[in-house]
């Protein structure tokens, strides 16, 4: 039995759309499958929740955005009898990336039922003010968890989706943030005893897959079946070589510049001066000053085209 959680606010509606023109597929197919539409924000999270509160195995299969598989992930209550299955129509898509989905959603769906190949994925737990939250792509302190903050509330975002151009309005909100924030010292701890304080600092994440932001390659070595986060720490440039630098970043290419710090780990702490923003893959969460990132002990198995874990 597959259950369908869909979000069809994702890309601005293209989920519901997405989701009437695979149903008939699954009645002719004869496929025995149970369908959840999230109703607001957070209510994939309740139905991941009550659905695996049952302690039985459970096939959830996911149709939204990077928001949707976070909110899911959250939810689940026993990760190791879960299979997640995934159909990409979110705006950003960072999920998709590393694990290579296909885009058609007629594919992804086909994958979802006659799964090639499985990856048994870390999943991301960050614990910040007596509160902890999963994550399964990224989770960021700084201007990555600004922009963010700004596309939840953009009236811009709906309208380039409309224009197929959802990618876009990371990009353009990133240009806006990079005005407005204001560089702190942060001071980013790792679990083998290495401590370093970075000043100006423009953001830490702690990166589970390679991408985050729609497409910005920050950590080109991540992998989320190694048992490790790869950190990156942005500190001490100017805004017009952030901006240099955040193209480079499509292609991975930002990696050996100054002001660029990128390590592996499996357990870090982030303290800053200031309270700054933060997202749990592109999710906001209210603004902290330190936070303890780490990898849970379960996984979570995924169904992925081939062998995704040797994939970059
Ligand atoms: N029925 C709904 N109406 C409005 N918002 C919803 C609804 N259901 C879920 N949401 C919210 O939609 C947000 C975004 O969802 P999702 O990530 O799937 O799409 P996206 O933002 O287009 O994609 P991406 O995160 O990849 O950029 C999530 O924060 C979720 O809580």
């Amino acid at each position: 039995m597959y259950t369908f959680i869909i979000n069809p606010a994702s890309r601005s509606g293209l989920g519901r759309q997405v989701w009437e023109s695979l149903e008939p597929i699954l009645r002719e197919r004869g496929v025995p499958y149970r369908a959840y539409l999230t109703r607001c924000q957070r209510h994939a999270t309740r139905l991941a929740r009550e659905l695996t509160a049952d302690g039985k195995i459970h096939t959830i299969v996911v149709l939204g955005g990077d928001g949707t598989v976070n909110e899911v992930i959250g939810g689940i209550q026993n990760l190791s009898a879960t299979t997640l299955g995934y159909i990409p129509v979110g705006s950003g898509n960072d999920f998709a990336r590393f694990f290579r989905f296909p885009s058609d959603p007629g594919e992804a769906l086909s994958l979802v039922l006659d799964p090639p190949a499985y990856a048994d994925m870390n999943i991301g737990n960050i614990v910040y003010s007596g509160h902890s939250k999963r994550f399964a792509v990224s989770a960021g302190l700084g201007f990555d968890a600004a922009v963010c903050h700004q596309a939840v509330i953009s009236r811009l975002k709906p309208v380039l989706n409309r224009l197929h151009l959802g990618k876009l309005t990371y990009a353009l909100i990133a240009l806006d943030r990079l005005h407005f924030l204001r560089p702190a010292r942060v001071t980013v701890t790792l679990d083998d005893g290495s401590a370093r304080t970075f000043s100006d600092t423009l953001f830490v994440a702690a990166m589970n897959h390679p991408y985050e932001g729609g497409g910005f390659k920050f950590c080109p070595d991540a992998n989320p079946c190694d048992d490790r986060l790869d950190v990156i720490a942005v500190s001490g440039i100017s805004r017009l070589k952030a901006v240099f630098l955040l193209l480079l970043a499509q292609k991975a290419a930002h990696t050996k510049a100054s002001g660029i710090c990128i390590r592996s780990c499996r357990q870090i702490h982030i303290e800053s001066d200031t309270a700054l923003p933060v997202h749990t893959d592109g999710e906001p969460v209210f603004l902290q000053r330190q936070m303890d990132i780490s990898l849970l002990p379960e996984r979570l198995r995924v169904i992925v085209p081939g062998r995704a874990s040797s994939r970059s």
